[in-house]
């Protein structure tokens, strides 16, 4: 099966496409792959690092204001299309799965034009620009909540989740602590603002450094690769507690989060349906320089059943932080009932779902 995908720009986008490539290599191990993604996004790195064979578009997203920039991005995304049609009439893919971000855009959108079978996959409760715009031109469309559905054509709508919930499922938490220095008999708290690093959450945990100190269970914290650097000069003055390990990035989150107890991250959907895949608790402080602040809303379906507590940006400090922390490490019912309303959300057989769609669509 000869499979093109793309989707990128962080990694909510990019993961969930990786996990269907996985899924697929299992199933059918012959299936050959080419990933399209942007120039400037994470997934240069990320995809490479896989091994899988990448493409790139020099692509941008639109400004909500009337700008010159807007003419460019059309510009771009025409050159785009061009250039897509390009490495498909090259690969020859059987099928073309978009995981969201603008670079997917001219992609699917080329295959579409070309009679390609396409699909998108929407990550988010409420979905993305992209993703509305291609909806009107693609085969299928999977959404990973409910909530999404209404705002697709019906008649190419399916509830799949996300595919990257399935990839977590088998993480080797001994062999996730070590890499990452931790102890292996301690509770322990991952806290991360979603792919990029977020900053509010990173001044709220060297807000509460001195006093991580004094707790025990051990924090392993990410701040974001553009962040690491001037975090770790605060920190320097802070100083660094023994049972706080810091990272820039991780890319072996699937072991990692094997281990977790706990996680405080942002509200990204593909980290939620890792949560949710693990029945992991969460805090969640949602990001609110979000698109119809989506993040919102995917946080509020897991509060809602008890999940997750969300923090507002607005309402984060240190002190709060581990106030919410302590309340639920340091109390084994709270713990357990989260545990299982997590649980209770998540959709573990995503990648299959998500592979069964594609088969279906292409009759194999
Ligand atoms: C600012 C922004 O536009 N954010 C969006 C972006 O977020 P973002 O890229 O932050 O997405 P998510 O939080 O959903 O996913 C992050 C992914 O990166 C992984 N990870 C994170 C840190 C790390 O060190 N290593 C690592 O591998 C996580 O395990 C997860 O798989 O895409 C999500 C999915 O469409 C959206 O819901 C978010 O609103």
């Amino acid at each position: 099966m000869r499979v093109m995908l793309s989707g990128g720009g962080t990694g909510g986008h990019i993961y969930p496409a990786i996990a269907v490539i996985n899924e697929i290599k299992r199933h059918v191990p012959d299936s050959e792959f080419l990933y399209v993604g942007a120039k400037n996004g994470l997934e240069q790195d990320i995809v490479k690092r896989e091994n899988i064979p990448f493409e790139s578009l020099h692509i941008t997203g639109f400004k909500r204001k009337l700008s010159f920039e807007n003419v460019k991005t059309i510009n771009r995304f025409l050159r785009g299309v061009s250039k897509s049609k390009k490495f498909i009439k090259r690969f020859k893919p059987d099928v073309i799965i978009g995981t969201g971000g603008y670079v997917c855009g001219p992609v699917v959108y080329a295959g579409a034009k070309l009679g390609i079978p396409t699909i998108i996959h929407e990550q988010n409760s409420i979905p993305g620009l992209t993703n509305k715009f291609l909806s009107r031109y693609v085969d299928r469309v999977a959404v990973s909540f409910e909530a999404a559905e209404a705002f697709f054509p019906k008649q190419k709508v399916v509830l799949t989740g996300n595919p990257r919930a399935s990839e977590v499922l088998n993480g080797d938490a001994s062999k996730g602590k070590k890499e990452s220095g931790l102890s292996l008999d301690k509770k322990t708290v991952i806290i991360f603002g979603g792919s990029r690093g977020a900053r509010p959450i990173n001044d709220a945990v060297i807000g509460m450094l001195k006093d991580l100190a004094n707790i025990d269970y051990q924090v392993l914290y990410i701040t974001g690769d553009v962040h690491y650097n001037t975090v770790m000069e605060k920190i320097k003055q802070a100083g660094n507690p023994q049972n706080v390990i810091i990272k820039p990035f991780i890319h072996n989150m699937p072991d990692l989060l094997a281990g977790a107890d706990l996680v405080v991250s942002r509200a990204g959907a593909t980290t939620i349906a890792e949560l949710t895949a693990l029945g992991i608790p969460s805090i969640l402080i949602p990001s609110p320089y979000v698109t119809n602040n989506h993040q919102e809303k995917n946080a509020e379906a897991l509060a809602k059943n008890g999940a997750s507590i969300i923090i507002k940006e607005n309402d984060l400090n240190g002190h709060k932080l581990l106030k919410e922390i302590d309340s639920i490490l340091g109390d084994e019912k709270t713990w357990k009932k989260m545990h299982e309303a997590s649980v209770s959300q998540g959709i573990p057989d995503a990648a299959a779902r998500v592979r069964t769609l594609m088969a279906n669509l292409i009759n194999r």
